[in-house]
């Protein structure tokens, strides 16, 4: 079986429900009542899967994921358009960049309330050799600080929600780690009845997968440990197994390394990401699931005035993508990428640094068109 197939591949389900409980919302962005009572639980899977259906990983499909994962810096000729340029702008005519098409964005926002989904890696901060210093600049805190006060604003990310909470350094955030199986609300600041400073509820639709991803991390971190660059990292609900330091030619160890292990482990799964492997729970959640989550958290799932705007780079943004385009239409995916490829976004931005730009450009309008 291939395994970027089997990312999608229909599970089992057990038929009894995961209740989802409602975040603690702050009063300001709850317009619309809701009965907080989530009509599509998460279920979790029964299937197991059969010894021998993961793929062997020298064929070429790990490896060409492996090596497809992470586009290489574009190379710009002194000034004169490179092929690459070219393709890019070919491509843009299918995914137009989300600043050029601002006005058509803010015309589309009239009389609606807008509500911002942010990826971390590769979207608010540059993608960096070392995940732990994968650190987003004060312009951009400054950028994500200012949206938030108009527009409410959520992280969604691979990493665990700590970690992630930590790089953004901002409380009155919502954020979903573990690629949306650990949801939190804002933290609530004190009122005049209290001084008290309450942490945001809690959603973790993964949480009985805890002690088998903490025994997968324990032993990847063991034999992976004489690979050079190797680097295991837990993000609480998932693993990440990074090989973007790690000479090519031992690329095919990790990826053995990584299969025996899940072999043991049928109801993990592996997907890829960006010059990394993911294992997660085979769990009918991703970040498209969070962000429907989130939208009925804050009241507004089947509301034909909400516009929901979700920014990513990653694979994993495109269950985010497609969930905007074709479960609840109306809202706009945004690709964050250097370099073409296909997506279910609607729009496009180049770098992190257009990102800024972009949540600036929300935030001027917010401040125009109150
Ligand atoms: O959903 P995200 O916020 O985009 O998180 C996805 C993964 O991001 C991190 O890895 C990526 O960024 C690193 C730092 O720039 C880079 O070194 C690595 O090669 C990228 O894959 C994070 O470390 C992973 O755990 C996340 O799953």
């Amino acid at each position: 079986m291939d395994l970027k197939a089997n990312h999608n591949a229909p599970i089992l389900t057990d038929p009894t429900p995961i209740s989802k409980p409602r975040l603690g919302i702050h009063d300001s962005l709850l317009p619309y009542s809701s009965s907080g009572v989530f009509s599509q639980a998460p279920f979790l899977t029964n299937q197991r899967k059969k010894p021998g259906l993961l793929d062997d990983v020298r064929s070429t499909s790990w490896l060409d994921a492996m090596k497809s994962s992470s586009p290489r810096n574009i190379i710009k000729n002194n000034g004169t358009a490179s092929s690459n340029d070219i393709a890019y702008r070919n491509w843009m005519l299918k995914y137009p960049s989300a600043l050029a098409s601002i006005d058509q964005i803010a015309n589309n926002a009239k009389g609606k309330r807008m509500v911002l989904f942010l990826d971390y890696d590769g979207t608010l901060s540059p993608i960096v050799d070392n995940p732990d210093h994968a650190f987003m600049s004060n312009a951009m805190r400054a950028a994500v600080r200012n949206v938030a006060k108009c527009i409410p604003t959520a992280i969604i990310s691979g990493r665990s929600r700590e970690k992630v909470r930590q790089f953004v350094g901002l409380r009155e955030l919502y954020y979903a780690g573990s690629h949306g199986m650990d949801i939190m609300g804002p933290v609530q600041p004190p009122t005049d009845h209290t001084t008290e400073v309450l942490e945001g509820n809690l959603y973790q639709p993964a949480s009985e997968f805890l002690p088998m991803i903490n025994e997968v991390f324990v032993s990847l971190v063991d034999i992976t440990k004489n690979i050079e660059g190797a680097k295991v990292e837990d993000n609480k609900f998932c693993v990440s197994v990074h090989y973007r330091n790690v000479d090519e030619k031992n690329w095919t160890t990790v990826a053995q390394y990584v299969q025996d292990t899940l072999k043991n482990y049928p109801r993990l799964r592996l997907t890829h990401g960006r010059m990394v492997l993911e294992i997660r729970p085979v769990l009918k959640w991703d970040k498209g699931k969070a962000v429907e989550f989130l939208l009925e958290s804050l009241g507004f799932s089947n509301c034909d005035d909400v516009l929901p705007i979700y920014v990513g780079d990653d694979r994993t943004d495109e269950d985010a993508f497609k969930f905007l385009r074709d479960v609840s239409p109306g809202g706009y995916g945004i690709l964050v990428t250097p370099a073409p490829k296909e997506s279910s976004a609607y729009y496009s931005l180049r770098d992190p640094s257009e990102v800024m730009e972009f949540i600036n450009l929300l935030v001027m309008h917010k401040k125009s068109v109150p």
